[in-house]
């Protein structure tokens, strides 16, 4: 229980306090094993059973001496004796007694004596347990240094004053150095004193991240996820791991969190049915197309059936097709090597191999050019890719699942679309049906929507007032539930009150509601009512058109006050033949 490296600690304390003094001085652990006084020695039985201390003046009318047994063997006359008190139990005792004939002088200053003993025994315990704390420290520091040889990641370890006790092999290469020439300098050498002083402020067990810049490294900035390591409630050292902002960007991009079905709201049957066709095709690694107009909730089912699926805890890799230019489009599908084209400093894995053990969802799939529908014919067909600019092949294990709001058929009629990739892809065909159609789910969506947005911008819950009910269940909704998502945003965003009321509708909505109103009135026929109001609508684009413009920025700017998507905007063009 008490090691060498106490002992000595010890020793050394007592030294200190009784050097000075005509005095010998023993410390004693096990029972009996003093030099001093003869084995058997009542009191000292009783000090390490009461853990009380105990003086003696002189041993021949002493009442404990008299009883003891050993006491005409005794060679003490004059005696102190102070127990050790370690983790609250006795572990031996402290004894005093005076050097050859100082007796008398013992007699004389015991109470002096008494007071410096007890003080030297308070300062043995408080040794004792810093020594073990010391050591169950450096088992600590052990087992994080041990982590430094195991990971891969860019971490080191630095204490309170800044001075690195230990650096990852990733990280001392980014910084360009050796780690052994990094061990022992101060963490000022590498990161501005202003990051240093955040860090250092820490006195928290929580983590703390913060964006920093390496001095001696070309890569730029990091994120730093700091945990501090503390003993007995306060920090010793902390734990500093760093990843490049641009990998944070594409994790949190690549790896966000998935949808599931449980996230798919409406209870119409029409969504019910579809949602458990998904269900029940989840588990199989089939292609699925996924179709449906814009807004309807294609992606969130594709992630739903990954999160349903066996590769569940693989990645959910998506792309939409039409976004991408189609010189950039065959590189992100399927990556590139070294110099493949003017650009490519760097050999890069593509979307296919980023999904490897999951899922990859490919939106738009009827955008694809004809050339890059036989590349992907291929890589469905082969389950291999090639990079661009590479002739070896790799396989890939990944499930494909599509979707598209334009009309496959039609497209693999004109010969648009190969017929052989479509039936490859179409193997299980789920079709989401548009908003207008199961109007029911109108009022599920929009309680649902309130009740998100209210909770991320920190308001209370908003109502609505019947008026607007209303419209909300009256209108076409060709943007389906994205449109009907960002008309929720507007409300909350812009309505003070707690009543959302006909004014806080966007205008185009107002117009469509006024237009329905005419029908109603009216009771003419419905087709009638659908045909000013899509006269309305066109007078509505054309004149934000005029507004904002009719290139692509202009366009957006249309598409954000109608509260569309830009695809919803160029459909909607497309069907009222706005030029
Ligand atoms: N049933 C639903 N319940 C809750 N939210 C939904 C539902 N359907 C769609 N959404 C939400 O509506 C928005 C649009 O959905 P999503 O992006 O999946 O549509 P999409 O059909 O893929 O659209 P696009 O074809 O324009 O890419 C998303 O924010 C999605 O979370």
């Amino acid at each position: 229980m008490v090691s060498n490296e106490m002992v000595d600690a010890l020793n050394t304390i007592a030294t200190k306090f009784f050097y000075m003094y005509p005095v010998n001085y023993e410390i004693c652990f096990h029972q009996g094993s003093s030099n001093l006084h003869p084995h058997h020695c009542l009191i000292e039985t009783k000090v390490r059973k009461t853990g009380i201390h105990a003086k003696v003046n002189n041993k021949d009318n002493h009442c404990t001496c008299m009883d003891c047994s050993v006491q005409s063997s005794c060679p003490i006359t004059t005696a102190c004796f102070e127990p050790i008190i370690y983790k609250q139990q006795v572990i031996g005792f402290v004894l005093v007694t005076p050097k050859k004939n100082e007796e008398k002088w013992l007699q004389l200053h015991m109470e002096k004596i008494e007071g410096q003993l007890q003080l030297c025994s308070e300062l043995m315990s408080l040794k004792l347990e810093n020594i073990q704390s010391n050591l169950s420290n450096s088992h600590f520091k052990d087992e994080i240094n041990s982590l430094f040889t195991f990971v891969d990641d860019s971490i080191l370890l630095v204490d309170q004053d800044g001075i690195i006790h230990n650096i990852s092999y990733s990280l001392s290469a980014l910084l360009l150095s050796n780690k052994s020439e990094i061990v022992g300098t101060s963490i000022s050498s590498y990161i501005s004193s202003h990051d240093w002083l955040e860090i250092a402020k820490m006195r928290v067990q929580n983590e703390m991240k913060i964006n920093l810049k390496l001095r001696k490294s070309h890569k730029g900035s990091f994120l730093a996820k700091i945990k501090p390591i503390l003993s007995d409630g306060t920090v010793i050292s902390y734990l500093i791991q760093l990843s490049p902002l641009e990998t944070m960007k594409e994790k949190l991009q690549n790896h966000r969190v998935l949808y599931s079905f449980n996230d798919i709201k409406g209870t119409s049957a029409a969504i019910q049915n579809v949602i458990e066709v998904a269900k029940r095709v989840s588990p199989s690694n089939s292609s699925i197309l996924l179709r449906g107009e814009s807004g309807t909730g294609k992606e969130i089912f594709a992630q739903s059936i990954h999160s349903e699926s066996n590769r569940r805890e693989g990645p959910f890799i998506a792309l939409n097709c039409a976004a991408i230019p189609e010189s950039l489009l065959e590189s992100e599908l399927f990556g590139h090597v070294k110099g493949a084209f003017t650009g490519s400093n760097g050999n890069r894995a593509g979307r296919f191999e980023m999904a490897n053990g999951g899922t990859i969802f490919l939106d738009e799939i009827g955008d694809l050019s004809l050339s890059l529908q036989a590349k992907l014919l291929r890589v469905v067909q082969e389950r291999k890719i090639e990079r661009v600019g590479d002739s070896k092949s790799t396989p890939v294990d990944v499930r494909i699942i599509t979707a598209t709001h334009r009309n496959l058929e039609e497209l693999v009629s004109r010969g648009e679309f190969r017929s052989d990739l479509y039936f490859r892809l179409n193997v299980i065909p789920i079709t989401i049906p548009p908003l207008r159609n199961r109007r029911e789910d109108i009022p599920i969506l929009v309680e649902y929507f309130l009740k998100s947005f209210s909770k991320q911008s920190g308001k209370s819950p908003k109502r609505l007032s019947k008026e607007v009910y209303d419209i909300l269940l009256q209108y076409e909704w060709s943007g389906n539930i994205r449109e009907l998502q960002n008309v929720v945003h507007h409300f909350v965003q812009l309505e003070i009150g707690d009543l959302v009321t006909l004014k806080s509708l966007p205008q185009y909505l107002s117009i469509a509601n006024q237009t329905d109103m005419v029908y109603d009135v009216s009771a003419s026929v419905r087709g009638g009512s659908i045909n000013s109001r899509k006269g309305h609508e066109k007078d509505e684009i054309i004149r934000l058109l005029d507004k904002f413009g009719r290139h692509t920025s202009g366009k957006k700017k249309v598409a954000n006050e109608m509260n569309i998507s830009l695809p919803t905007l160029y459909r909607r063009m497309n069907k009222l033949k706005i030029k």
